[in-house]
């Protein structure tokens, strides 16, 4: 099987100066092309534009690009703002920019010494993000083994949650990777995941890498995937989850919870312990981003819908605790209805199991 970790971004230091180079996930997959950041605007313009996307890659972006601005004389303070707020939804990107803004303040806020601190800080973010797939993978692998015991697994994932997202292996995708290299995957549903297509260009483009036996279905399709008893398991990832439990992730992601209830069938998120947001007290309280019209009204350029056709266009859902059967996090699994465990887990500190003999909390 190809190594299926991918470049999705990289730091670099021609003789011209430091630039972020990202693998360019618009082009994907007709074409593997990077487009180099060498500025604040055109790195905001690149989170905006999803050339560089996915909650935990953002928030590696996120802290590289404040090490860009140190390192290319911005004001870091005010570029920070900016790189937080490109996207509102995935919390990871804020909590990135946060933590090489931190950094960069404490080497004194100013100068080369301040850059690297950065940059280091980057870096860190960037590694600790490969290990936490590691883990994530392997907690993910063994709930899949406690639901679904026998193998044969056939999951389903919506939207773009692997490599490409990731320092190394991803979340959900980095779990039903796990699963295909331990000869359980029978079958990755992958839902196309419109308007932007992340499942059928990057999660495709991913499970073919692999060598998975995958198939894409129109997000539509799903229903009567489930009603054909062809779905075992939900696997998806998340931008931001609520004290509450609540998970907001791509749009889309609320009707496959809705049917996996309906059908019986476990609904897993897959985030690192980052995603978690304990200061957004429920899913009410997550903001959308709601992108242009014409994402909608256009596929990949081409006008589908009248010319001057509106359209709704939010970028996520949130889907109620009541329906995730199990989030897994790089710590283990909680419960989302079990918010005292949630909470537990995102102060503990970093891999240490919280508490119980095989590193997993326990509903
Ligand atoms: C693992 S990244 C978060 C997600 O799970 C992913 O599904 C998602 O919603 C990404 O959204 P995107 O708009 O492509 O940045």
């Amino acid at each position: 099987m190809a190594d299926s970790t991918l470049p999705a971004l990289r730091w670099a230091e021609p003789p011209d100066g430091p630039v972020l180079v990202l693998l360019d996930q618009t082009r994907l997959p007709a074409e593997e092309a990077e487009l180099a950041c060498t500025d604040v605007p055109g790195l905001v313009a690149a989170i905006q534009s999803l050339v560089v996307r996915g909650a935990p890659l953002l928030g590696i972006a996120g802290a590289y690009g404040v090490a860009l601005a140190a390192a290319r004389g911005y004001d870091v303070t005010e570029a920070a703002r900016q790189l937080a707020e490109a996207r509102p939804t995935a919390v990871n990107l804020a909590w990135g920019v946060e933590r090489a803004l931190a950094a960069y303040r404490s080497a004194g806020g100013d100068g080369p010494a301040a850059a690297r601190a950065a940059l280091a800080e980057a870096r860190a973010l960037h590694r600790q993000d490969a290990e936490d797939s590691e883990r994530m993978a392997a907690a993910g692998l063994g709930l899949l083994g406690e639901l679904l015991p026998g193998g044969g697994y056939r999951l389903l994932t919506h939207c773009n949650t692997g490599a490409l997202i990731s320092g190394a292996y991803g979340t959900a995708f980095g779990v039903v990777r796990a699963a295909h290299l331990a000869g359980r995957l029978r079958r990755l549903w992958v839902d196309e995941t419109r308007p932007l297509l992340q499942g059928a260009r990057l999660t495709a483009y991913e499970a073919a890498r692999d060598d998975m036996p995958y198939a894409v279905l129109a997000d539509g399709a799903a229903g009567s995937l489930f009603a054909a008893g062809e779905v075992d398991a939900v696997l998806i990832g998340a931008d931001r989850i609520a004290a509450d439990g609540a998970v907001a992730n791509k749009i889309g992601s609320y009707p496959l919870a809705v049917l996996a209830r309906h059908h019986g069938v476990p609904f897993i998120v897959v985030a690192p312990v980052s995603t978690v947001d304990l200061a957004t007290p429920d899913g009410a309280a997550i903001r959308i981003e709601h992108r242009p019209g014409h994402e909608v009204t256009e596929v990949r350029g081409v006008q589908v819908a009248p010319v001057g056709a509106r359209a709704y266009n939010p970028a996520f859902d949130v889907t109620p605790p009541e329906l995730v059967t199990a989030i897994v996090t790089e710590r283990g699994v909680v419960s989302p209805v079990d918010h005292g465990n949630l909470a537990e887990m995102c102060a503990g500190p970093r891999g240490d199991g919280s508490g119980s003999d095989d590193g997993m909390m326990r509903e």
